[in-house]
């Protein structure tokens, strides 16, 4: 007699395919690239003013990426998984001050029209981008490394999301010195090579579906941070 069996076998853990094609469902139908914003954006609809709004708020957003990098390193053990981690860091921030994403972003900045001091001291985050951030830098610190790096699988998406953006802006958007765009074309392969990373992380770490489930659900939280950013920033102002 196998009573038993198909009960243990509900809660046995997906296939690595299986468990791979639900994280690609997450950001297939809840990345923000199909927010209505970002919508706009890319259809060219956008004000310089909304624009400049949207910049701003992805810059305190970006600023806050090494942070929880860091924390995500803190709760690794292993020194082949800090070194591969700790790149993320020195993408973001360089290592002599001249060629990191976070330069690269205020420089996008300049291009359109704000000042480095402006985008540093944060005068035109809206409160709703600065939970939206805290909440993701929160959940980095407090939730297991394996819920932190699966939050981060948002960039599965994010490579394609680049490629369209940089069209938008080079069509629509004249006025954006071009040379303002290196972030996002450094970005389609430094996301692409960050995807592939964490996702055969998290494919080692989640070894019981009960894992497989918090994995997940991480990256559906972090969908909704990326989400309710540009809530934020479409609800802010003219
Ligand atoms: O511009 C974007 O749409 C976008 C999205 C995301 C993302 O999916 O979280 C990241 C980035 N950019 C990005 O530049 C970046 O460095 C990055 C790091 C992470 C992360 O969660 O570790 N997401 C993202």
């Amino acid at each position: 007699m196998t009573t038993a069996a198909p009960e243990l076998d509900d809660r046995a853990a997906w296939p690595a395919a299986e468990f791979t094609e639900r994280l690609r469902a997450v950001t297939a139908t809840h990345y923000h690239d199909r927010h209505p914003f970002n919508q706009r954006m890319h259809r060219g609809e956008l004000t310089t003013a909304e624009l400049r709004r949207w910049i701003a708020a992805r810059f305190h957003y970006q600023r806050h990426i090494p942070v929880k990098d860091a924390l995500i390193l803190a709760g690794l053990d292993r020194p082949e998984e800090r070194r591969a981690w700790l790149r993320r860091i020195h993408d973001q921030d360089g290592t002599d001050g001249t060629g990191g994403g976070i330069e690269r972003w205020l420089r996008l900045g300049e291009a359109a029209g704000l000042a480095r001091e402006e985008l540093w001291d944060a005068s035109r985050v809206p409160p709703g981008v600065r939970f939206a951030v805290e909440a993701y830098v929160t959940f980095c610190r407090r939730r297991p490394v394996l819920d932190a790096v699966a939050a981060s699988l948002t960039e599965l998406s994010a490579p394609d999301l680049m490629r369209t953006r940089i069209t938008a802006f080079e069509r629509h958007y004249p006025w954006i010195d071009p040379a303002g765009l290196a972030y996002f074309r450094t970005r389609v392969t430094q996301g692409a090579r960050d995807a592939e990373q964490a996702l055969a992380f998290v494919l080692a770490r989640a070894r019981t579906r009960e894992e497989q489930q918090r994995a997940v659900a991480a990256l559906e939280f972090k969908c909704e941070v990326l989400w309710a950013l540009l809530d934020t920033v479409a609800g802010s102002g003219p």
